[in-house]
C-alpha cells in the first residue's frame, strides 16, 4: 500500500471519453493505493469535454475535495506538472468508428472495431494522435508515464516503437482483465487478482496457457476448459445482469473459439478471424455496435452526467459500483508509482518473451510493472497453430505503419488482402478505396 506521502497528478487524454466518470470514480476510491492531488481532462472537442467535466467537478467536489481538478483543450495546461498520461482517445469518434463497421459489412467482411480492416483504419487514424500526445508529455512533464488504452492498441504499440522506442509509453488492454474476473468467477474466487497466469499473442489475439490459483498455485485450467467448452465466459446471473447483449454473446461464443484450439484458452476477440462468415452473417451492416452505444452507453453516460449538472450533486451516481476498467488502471499506477513489480499485461516487442517468434514484432505478454517500466515475462514457446496465426495478424499490424510512414497506398492493400478475415485481394482494394475518402482528415494521402 503508500509507502511515503507523495500525491500524483494525472491528465485524461480524452477527457470527453464515455469511460471517463467510470474512471474518475475508481480513481477517487482509491486513494489509500493511490493518492492523487490533482486531476486534468485533455480533449480536443470542448463541447463533448465540457459535458463529462462539469459533472466530473461535481463528483470530485463532493467525494475528494483535497484534489485540484481542472478541464481545458490547451495542450501545455493540460500536460504540465503531471506524473501520469492516461491515453483515451478515439480519433474520429464514433462517427468514424461507424464508418470502420459498416463500410467492410458492404463487402461481406467484419465490422468491428478493432480487428479486420476497420480495425486497420482505426489504427492508421490513431497513430499521429498519440504520437503527438507523447510529444506533449516529453515536452511539458518530461518525467510522466503514459499508460495508453486507446485503440488500435497493437498498431499503436508498432508506431511506438518505431517513431518513440526510448518514450515511457505503456499500451494496455482490458479485455483480458474482463476474462480473467470471469475465469474467477467460474472457480468460485472473487476477480483477477486472485489468478496467475500465462497469457501470449497480440492485443486482442491471443490465448491462456496457465491459469491458477493465485494463493494456492492450484491449476485450474481444467475447471475452466470443462466450463468453456461447454458456456464460453458466460457466467449469468447477477455477474451479467448488467451485461449488453451482443456483450453476451461475445462471451459465450469463446466456447467455439476454445472448440477449435483446446489447448489452450482464447481471448474472445478470435471469433473475429476463427468464425468471420458467422460474425458477418450476425451482423446487421446498417446497424452496427457503434449505433449500440449511440442509443446506449454514450445515452446513459451523457443523460448521468446533464442529471448530475442540473441536480448539483452525484449521490447515487450510476458509476459507484462498476468499472473493471479503471480498476486495471489504478493498479498499474500503484505498481509503477511504488515499483511494485506486480504482473499485468502490455504490449511491447517481443525480445524473446515468446521464443519462437521474432524478436522485433509487438506481443501482448506478462510482464512486471514497477517505476523502471515493463519487464517481459518469459512465455515459453507459441503453439505451432498459432504461430502461423500470430505471424499473418502481425505482418497486417505491420504494413499498416508501413502505409503511414510511407504514404504507401499499396502498403494499406497489402494489409487488408493478408488479413485472416478478408477473402480477396479485389475485396480489400474495395474496402480501401470506400475508406480513403472518409479517412482524409486523419489519414495520409496514400499514394
Ligand atoms: N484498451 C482497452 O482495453 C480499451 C477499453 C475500452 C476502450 N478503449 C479505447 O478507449 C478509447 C476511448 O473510448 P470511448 O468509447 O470512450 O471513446 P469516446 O469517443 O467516448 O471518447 C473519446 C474522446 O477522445 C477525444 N479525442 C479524439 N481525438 C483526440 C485527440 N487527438 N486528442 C485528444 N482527445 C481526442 C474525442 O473528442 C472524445 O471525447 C478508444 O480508443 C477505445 O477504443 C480501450
Ligand atoms: O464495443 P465497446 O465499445 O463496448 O467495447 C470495445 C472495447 O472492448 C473491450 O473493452 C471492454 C472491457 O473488456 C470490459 O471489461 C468493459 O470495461 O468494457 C470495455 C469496453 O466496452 C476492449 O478491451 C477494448 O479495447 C474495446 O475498445
Ligand atoms: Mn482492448
Amino acid at each position: 500500500m503508500v509507502k511515503d506521502d507523495r500525491k500524483f497528478s494525472v491528465v485524461i487524454a480524452g477527457g470527453g471519453s464515455t469511460f471517463t466518470p467510470g474512471f474518475i470514480l475508481r480513481l477517487i476510491n482509491q486513494q489509500d493505493k493511490f493518492p492523487l492531488r490533482q486531476i486534468k481532462f485533455y480533449d480536443i472537442d470542448a463541447e463533448r469535454q465540457k459535458k463529462i467535466g462539469d459533472a466530473c467537478a461535481i463528483i470530485i467536489k463532493e467525494r475528494a475535495p483535497q484534489i485540484k481538478f481542472s478541464y481545458t483543450t490547451d495542450p501545455e495546461e493540460a500536460f504540465t506538472d503531471v506524473d501520469f498520461v492516461f491515453g483515451s482517445i478515439r480519433v474520429g469518434k464514433y462517427e468514424m468508428r461507424s464508418h470502420d463497421e459498416k463500410i467492410p459489412l458492404k463487402y461481406g467482411v467484419n465490422g468491428q472495431e478493432t480487428t479486420g480492416p476497420g480495425g486497420m483504419a482505426y489504427g492508421l487514424r490513431s497513430i499521429p494522435a498519440i504520437i503527438q500526445i507523447i510529444d506533449y508529455m516529453e515536452k511539458y512533464s518530461p518525467n510522466a508515464w503514459m499508460i495508453n488504452y486507446s485503440n488500435t492498441i497493437a498498431i499503436v504499440s508498432e508506431a511506438c516503437r518505431r517513431f518513440r522506442p526510448k518514450s515511457k509509453v505503456i499500451n494496455i488492454c482490458d479485455m483480458p482483465i474482463d476474462i480473467m474476473t470471469r475465469m474467477a468467477r467460474i472457480c468460485g474466487l472473487k476477480d483477477y487478482h486472485d489468478l496467475d497466469f500465462i497469457y501470449y499473442g497480440l492485443n486482442h489475439f491471443g490465448w491462456w496457457k496457465e491459469v491458477r490459483n493465485y494463493k494456492t498455485g492450484e491449476d485450474l485450467m481444467p475447471k475452466l476448459k470443462k466450463y468453456v467448452r461447454e458456456n464460453g465466459y458466460y457466467v449469468g446471473g447477477d455477474f451479467d445482469k448488467d451485461t449488453e447483449a451482443s456483450w453476451v454473446e461475445t462471451f459465450k461464443k469463446a466456447k467455439d473459439c476454445y472448440a477449435l484450439e483446446p489447448d489452450t484458452l482464447p481471448n474472445t476477440y478470435m471469433q473475429y478471424y476463427y468464425y468471420p462468415q458467422y460474425e458477418v452473417a450476425h451482423a446487421d451492416p446498417h446497424h452496427t455496435r457503434t449505433d449500440e452505444i449511440l442509443e446506449y452507453r454514450q445515452k446513459i453516460v451523457f443523460g448521468e452526467c446533464k442529471r448530475i449538472v442540473e441536480a448539483g450533486t452525484a449521490k447515487n451516481n450510476i458509476w459507484d459500483k462498476n468499472a473493471i476498467h479503471s480498476e486495471y488502471i489504478v493498479d498499474i499506477c500503484h505498481a509503477i508509482a511504488y515499483n511494485t513489480h506486480e504482473k499485468f499485461l502490455a504490449n511491447i516487442p517481443n525480445n524473446g518473451a515468446i521464443s519462437n517468434l521474432p524478436d522485433d514484432i509487438i506481443v501482448e505478454v506478462p510482464c512486471l510493472f514497477g517505476a523502471d517500466g515493463v519487464q517481459p515475462i518469459a512465455c515459453g514457446e507459441a503453439g505451432r497453430f498459432q504461430r502461423g496465426m500470430i505471424m499473418e495478424q502481425v505482418t497486417c499490424e505491420q504494413l499498416v505503419v508501413d502505409a503511414y510512414e510511407q504514404h504507401s497506398y499499396e502498403k494499406m492493400w497489402q494489409a487488408f488482402a493478408l488479413n485472416k478475415t478478408v477473402p480477396d485481394a479485389l475485396v480489400a482494394k474495395k474496402i480501401l478505396d470506400d475508406m480513403i475518402p472518409v479517412n482524409a482528415p486523419y489519414w495520409p494521402e496514400l499514394k
